[in-house]
């Protein structure tokens, strides 16, 4: 399958559109090369530190590119639009409004904060898009056009599932960047953001730099790879002698206690290995997330529940932790899954919001 670009009325051919999170800065922008685009990925790794974090896509005459940097250094992601000219191609024309107006969508906080810096700096105007519509615009896009996108994680593997558009909505969309937003999904354009929680993305990465002074994000989930979070975690087992509680449902592995065996040690913050804490702070983020999700999931009687923003990283055992969670609290009953494009929903949907037709319109059988 194919991604079709859509087609925005200019006279240029490519176009870009932005997401401005918390965190991170996500940027979806076309080419007409048929090339994959090597050099932008060389540049974004450059200017954002962030590594594999841009790649492309063949769409109808060209491509489409994906790419990220950290909010704080937007000062690289503009050098990044500027060196490759992405706001003069980008331009989008108002030509009912009765002048030229030069803007790239965009959408997230930042698209307020930062309006001011892009004038300045690019000499553009960011024409602001709403962070929920492209969220949801996005990852209706990706769910009814890009297979392979949706995932499960069960036991340590990913497999890839094929979505009938027939049977998609409504649907629980948990975006995860720095804080949480639960979207019930239920079909194009209808939505309702249902839940949301601040502990998410930002918490997980706030709290473990400063608990084991971290320098990357990257950094810190690596460290979670060699962890054992039951030197920091109070078990079950710990409470009751080594036994279950499973009149309860609780078995003595559980945990009864996110980092309640760093209260009755005498320790200090020295005395805990990073990686114990890494791990203990993404197992409970994790499974706060994914219980929180069940919980929105049956108030609503949802069964699919899709996981994205830039938490997830593709990290298995993340993926792991809140499969568990959906499948341990709704009893098998809902299902968590993740898609390939997870952090750039909201992107996407900026990147969308140029065309003014439906996704039906963008979407091209490959030939
Ligand atoms: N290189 C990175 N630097 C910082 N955070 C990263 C990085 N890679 C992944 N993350 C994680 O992704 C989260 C941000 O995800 P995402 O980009 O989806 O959200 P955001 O748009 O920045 O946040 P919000 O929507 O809440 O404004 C971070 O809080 C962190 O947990
Ligand atoms: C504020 C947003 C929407 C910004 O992306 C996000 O960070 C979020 O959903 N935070 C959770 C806020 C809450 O519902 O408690």
């Amino acid at each position: 399958m194919e991604i079709a670009s859509p087609q925005p009325s200019t006279d240029e051919g490519s176009h870009l559109a932005l997401d401005i999170g918390g965190s991170l800065i996500k940027l979806v922008y076309s080419s007409n090369t048929s090339e994959p685009d090597d050099k932008g990925k060389q540049s974004s790794k450059e200017c954002s530190g962030v590594s594999n974090d841009s790649n492309d896509y063949p769409v109808l005459g060209g491509r489409l590119h994906f790419a990220k940097f950290e909010t704080s250094k937007i000062n690289d992601c503009l050098e990044f639009i500027s060196s490759k000219q992405l706001h003069r191609h980008g331009r989008w024309h108002h030509e009912a409004a009765g002048h030229d107006k030069d803007t790239i969508k965009a959408t997230g906080g930042g698209a307020y904060r930062f309006a001011d810096l892009f004038k300045e700096k690019l000499g553009v105007g960011l024409d602001k898009v709403d962070e929920m519509d492209c969220l949801v615009s996005g990852a209706n896009f990706l769910l009814n056009a890009v297979h392979p996108e949706a995932f499960t994680y069960i036991n340590g593997r990913e497999e890839y599932v094929q979505i009938d558009p027939n049977d998609l909505y409504p649907y629980l969309l948990v975006n995860i960047g720095s804080g949480v937003s639960m979207i019930k999904v239920d079909g194009v354009g209808k939505f309702e953001r249902v839940s949301g929680t601040s502990v998410g993305g930002g918490t997980f990465w706030g709290l473990g730099r400063l608990l084991t002074n971290c320098k990357s994000f990257d950094e810190l989930l690596e460290l979670s790879h060699n962890g054992n979070n039951r030197v920091i975690d109070m078990l079950v087992g710990d409470i009751y002698g080594g036994a279950d509680y499973m009149k309860i449902g609780l078995t003595s592995t559980t945990i009864a206690s996110s980092f309640g065996k760093a209260i009755s040690e005498n320790k200090e913050l020295g005395d805990y290995r990073p990686e114990d804490i890494s791990r203990s702070l993404l197992r409970m983020i994790s499974n706060n997330i994914g219980q929180i999700s069940y919980l929105n999931a049956l108030r609503f009687g949802l069964k699919r529940i899709f996981f994205g923003g830039f938490f997830i990283r593709g990290h298995a055992y993340t993926m792991d932790t809140i499969s568990v969670a959906v499948h341990f609290w709704s009893k098998g009953e809902a299902q968590a899954m993740f898609l390939k494009h997870e952090g750039f929903l909201g992107a996407l949907g900026a990147f969308m919001s140029y065309e003014t037709h439906g996704i039906d319109t963008i979407i091209t059988p490959s030939s």
